[in-house]
């Protein structure tokens, strides 16, 4: 006999309505009633007298003949007098519980009384009104097919028996952690019937211990437990619900009277005290229940009370009938009897429909969340709300100080720029400084150019980011965050196309530049591998077609890789850069050599091989190539050159002065040059120059090295300025998604922000519920709940994991699958393979033990957690109960300690271990790899 499942706590509400026949004035309490029956035969021939009075439908009072005390009345939800028929006891108060099976609820009926009093006699009854009612029921629901299986134990002198096939012998029972306490190999029959459930019944009862006592002869002397195992489907393959499962328990316990009332001896007195052993852990736990106490629960002190458990204030619905005995002469009896019923109308359960769904209607289920969030992103005003927008105000916040940062790196950049261009002025260059190129390479196409050079930065980019920031405030559409992010891709690409420009022509560049010993060589050889490296990463820029169609996942996906080339791209910048620093120190050095000197001089080269007339070429032809400043350079050597020094042409001619209002186009300087290269003359003046040359054009490689450094830099601050830029406007996108679900609660936060720690505290029990209700792994709970310990810096983590279980648990709640029903062995659902995940991570644990704890750890550890010093599988049970009472925060504190230990799981290096959450929400100028789309894509399922 498999235990019901156990199924999240917090379905009640939705549940309840879903019951056929029920009263929903009544709430999760056990329904409890009490009949009294006639004076038998024996008590009459003793002339017994009544001593009980039913007042009304719902209290009983002690008739008190003497008037000795005052009498007090017991309430309870219904009162039987003796006159009333079993089934009127049925039908109020029975019958809805019994129906709660139905429709997949578990329910379980008990009879508990003193010997004699009429428990057999009313469950008899109970039982075949029940079993006519579900076949009426099952008659009527054409669209649904039923199954039911029976099977009956009985628990004598503290041994379990299989009432269908007695002759199995004594039965174990086991813990299942999904199941809870299953009774191994036991009997199950399926009912084909009404006619064949009654006979099997019959059997049952056939097979049962009954004796002679005092007060009855042929008293149970067992406690007797039949059970209906009902499962339903509907009979159209819609691919939907798949089907209810639930148990109904038919209890008719032994009585539970004392010994000396029953005047017994040897057997019968055996028997008595394992009887009241049994009622003894029932009443403690019907009273500690009653209590509202949720400490330890003794369930396991008896085979009852764990056979039942789920049925004392777990996933079940329950009925108590009390009989009574109206005799006088069993008053104290009769007294005890409404003390454990007035406890055990206290106790609250908490019934879940048990609902198997197929993995289809569950993909069904989470495709159609992800359309309502994609609708919502499109419609603004369901997303308006006065917390949507302080939130957007929050956010808008950050931005603008983020915009203050970019002025203020722009400003620097600004006015490194105006200094340089001040320097040439003084020198009278005419030309395009490599500041301006990168400035030209870092603004976008559809910005102005013009302006970018008169406008203030603060005129500049930021008036446009303001009026969309002020559309924003004004209007707190997630479609403009979306539009936003669109928006800063976009220029990001074209900041790739910048970028390419400019590396492109950079490597062109160096491709023509020879210069410099091995040294400088192999350098250069590197930096151009990592150009064209990153050209090759880059230059392909994804095609960005984001129309109001672009389905969310798609979206996300598409971020995702966008972000990891983002990433690649920054340490791409950063090698170049670092490439880049070698070479101008290798530069400087070859400068500084005399060898090198000597050797250049011994040469008689240049540094860059004019007389080869392609490369010159090439060299000019780049507009903004870095390098085309030695080109300049030279101009302005040649510019500024004394007369008597002014170079002959051919034909007598002296080089051309260059006008600062008309300047050559780089053709006609490259031919022009090109020309006189080949002359003899210009052969024997180059001679003369070419010292000074040849250090006009180191110091022009020199400096266009420098400027090059300059652009990467401001390109790896921009790459990383925008990548937060959008970083932020994601989260925001993400976190107006999850507000929607918690508009109110986020009203209700912002209203009184509370300190961290207290939030901190807060959350966690959430999660730790949260966890127990999803089924998630122990790895997962252990790694979180010991590396989050309340840093603010957790406070990400923490909202993140609150709001993915917070979701996924609604949706599991939504399909009514969150408990472990099972059809046999059949795997049912979604949490069904959870829970078997779960199973498998203990059975791994459990193995782990012998390897992690030493046998004295171990040892200590039994004994900790009340594992009985002998008995086959210890270690299972011990890791059977870690992480099984999410209310215990000790507890799970050391249930985590244990798993860390088993899996050995280190604490240190605790920013590391965080990203294995997926999250890191660090500035990028950390140089931490933001991967926030793997997370949002594990959470779509992408
Ligand atoms: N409400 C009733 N009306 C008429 N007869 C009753 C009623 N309740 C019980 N009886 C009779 O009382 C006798 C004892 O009932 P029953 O065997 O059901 O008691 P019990 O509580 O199950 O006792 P035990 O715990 O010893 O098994 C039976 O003969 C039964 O027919």
């Amino acid at each position: 006999m498999a235990g019901p499942p156990a199924t999240p706590l917090s379905k009640i509400q939705r549940n309840q309505s879903s019951t056929p026949g029920r009263a929903k004035v009544r709430e999760d309490k056990i329904l409890v009633t009490v009949r009294m029956r006639p004076l038998n035969r024996k008590e009459q021939a003793m002339y017994d007298l009544i001593a009980w009075d039913c007042l009304d439908d719902h209290t009983i009072v002690f008739k008190n003949p003497n008037q000795e005390r005052p009498t007090v009345p017991y309430a309870f939800d219904k009162v039987f007098a003796a006159t009333c028929s079993t089934h009127k006891i049925y039908e109020e108060g029975a019958k809805d519980v019994a129906l709660s099976a139905l429709s997949g609820i578990n329910a379980t009926i008990f009879a508990y009384g003193q010997t004699s009093s009429g428990k057999t006699f009313t469950m008899r009854g109970i039982a075949e009104n029940a079993i006519k009612d579900i076949y009426e029921y099952i008659q009527n629901t054409l669209e649904r097919d039923f199954i039911l299986r029976v099977s009956a134990l009985e628990i004598y002198n503290e041994i379990v028996i299989d009432l269908l096939n007695r002759d199995s012998g004594p039965l174990r029972l086991l813990d299942d952690p999904e199941k809870g306490t299953i009774v191994e190999k036991l009997t199950e029959e399926v009912a084909r019937d009404s006619q064949h459930l009654r006979h099997l019944i019959s059997i049952c009862e056939a097979q049962r211990q009954v004796g002679e006592t005092a007060l009855n002869d042929k008293s149970s002397r067992s406690h007797q437990i039949i059970r209906l195992s009902i499962e339903s489907s509907l009979r159209e393959t819609s691919g939907c619900v798949k089907s209810y499962i639930a148990s109904l328990n038919f209890v008719d316990l032994a009585g539970s009277e004392r010994v000396s009332q029953t005047n017994t001896c040897g057997a019968r007195l055996k028997e008595g005290s394992h009887i009241n052993r049994s009622l003894l852990t029932l009443t403690t736990v019907i009273r500690k229940l009653s209590g509202g106490k949720r400490g330890h629960l003794p369930y396991r002190d008896s085979k009852l009370t764990r056979i039942l458990q789920s049925s004392l204030g777990g996933n079940a619905r329950t009925a108590i009938i009390c009989t009574i005995s109206p005799a006088l002469s069993h008053v104290e009896q009769t007294r005890n009897t409404l003390t454990f019923a007035t406890s055990a109308k206290e106790v609250k359960n908490n019934a879940q429909v048990n609902m198997v769904v197929s993995d289809k209607a569950l993909v069904k289920d989470l495709q159609k969340e992800v359309a309502r969030l994609e609708e919502e992103l499109r419609s603004p005003e369901r997303s308006s709300s006065s917390s949507l927008r302080s939130l957007l105000f929050e956010k808008e916040l950050k931005i603008q100080q983020m915009e203050r940062e970019m002025e203020e790196l722009k400003r620097q950049r600004d006015l490194a720029q105006s200094q340089l261009e001040i320097e040439r002025k003084s020198n009278k260059i005419q030309k395009v400084s490599p500041s301006s190129q990168v400035v030209r390479c870092l603004s976008f196409p559809g910005e102005d150019e013009s302006n970018i050079c008169k406008q203030s930065p603060q005129q500049g980019e930021a008036v446009g980011r303001q009026a969309m920031l002020k559309k924003l405030i004004a209007s707190p559409d997630p479609s403009i965050l979306a539009d936003e992010i669109r928006h800063l891709e976009h220029r990001q690409r074209q900041l790739f196309e910048g970028a390419n420009r400019a590396l492109e022509d950079f490597h062109k560049d160096f491709a023509t530049h020879k210069l410099g010993n091995q040294e400088t060589a192999g350098t250069m050889g590197k930096v151009l591998s990592e150009i064209k490296d990153m050209l090759v990463g880059s230059s392909n820029p994804e095609e960005i077609v984001i129309a109001d169609k672009a389905k969310l996942m798609e979206e996300i996906g598409r971020l995702k890789s966008q972000g990891n080339t983002i990433v690649s791209l920054e340490k791409k910048l950063e090698n170049v850069q670092k490439s880049i620093d070698t070479l101008v120190s290798s530069f400087q050095s070859t400068e500084e050599t005399p060898e090198s000197k000597t050797q250049l001089k011994r040469k008689k080269i240049l540094p860059f091989t004019l007389s080869n007339s392609p490369n010159m070429q090439h060299i000019i032809r780049t507009p903004r190539s870095p390098l085309s400043s030695s080109r300049r350079a030279m101009e302005n050597e040649i510019e500024n050159r004394a007369p008597g020094n002014v170079v002959a042409l051919p034909g007598g001619g002296t080089f051309p002065r260059l006008e600062k209002d008309t300047p050559l186009k780089d053709d006609e300087i490259c031919n022009s040059i090109a020309s006189r290269e080949g002359s003899p003359a210009t052969r024997q003046s180059k001679s003369v120059n070419v010292k000074k040359i040849q250090r006009m054009f180191k110091n022009a490689a020199e400096e266009n090295i420098r400027s090059f450094r300059t652009y990467v830099t401001e390109l790896k601050e921009l790459v990383a300025k925008l990548h937060y830029q959008k970083q932020l406007l994601v989260c925001q996108v993400l976190e107006l998604e999850a507000n929607k679900s918690v508009n109110e609660e986020a009203d209700i936060t912002a209203q009184s922000p509370k300190p961290w720690h207290i939030l901190f505290e807060e959350q966690r029990k959430q999660i730790v519920m949260l966890w127990h209700l999803c089924h998630i792994s122990f790895v997962h709970r252990t790694q979180f709940y010991l590396l989050l310990r309340g840093d603010p810096s957790d406070q990400i983590y923490m909202e993140v994991e609150l709001r993915r279980l917070t979701w996924l648990e609604r949706h599991l709640a939504d399909l009514g699958n969150a408990s472990p029903a099972l059809l046999g062995d059949e795997p049912a659902g979604f949490v069904s393979s959870s829970i078997k995940a779960l199973k498998q991570e203990r059975e791994y644990l459990a193995k782990r033990m012998n390897a992690k704890l030493s046998a004295e750890e171990r040892e200590l550890l039994y004994s900790k957690w009340e594992i009985p010093p002998v008995g086959k599988q210890r270690r299972l049970q011990l890791v059977n109960k870690l992480w099984t009472d999410p209310y215990n925060m000790q507890h799970i504190q050391e249930s985590a300690e244990i798993v860390a230990k088993l899996f050995d799981f280190s604490v240190s290096g605790e920013t590391a271990s965080k990203d294995m959450f997926q999250l890191n929400f660090a500035s990028p100028y950390d140089k931490k790899t933001w991967a926030g789309w793997n997370f949002i894509s594990n959470l779509l399922n992408l």
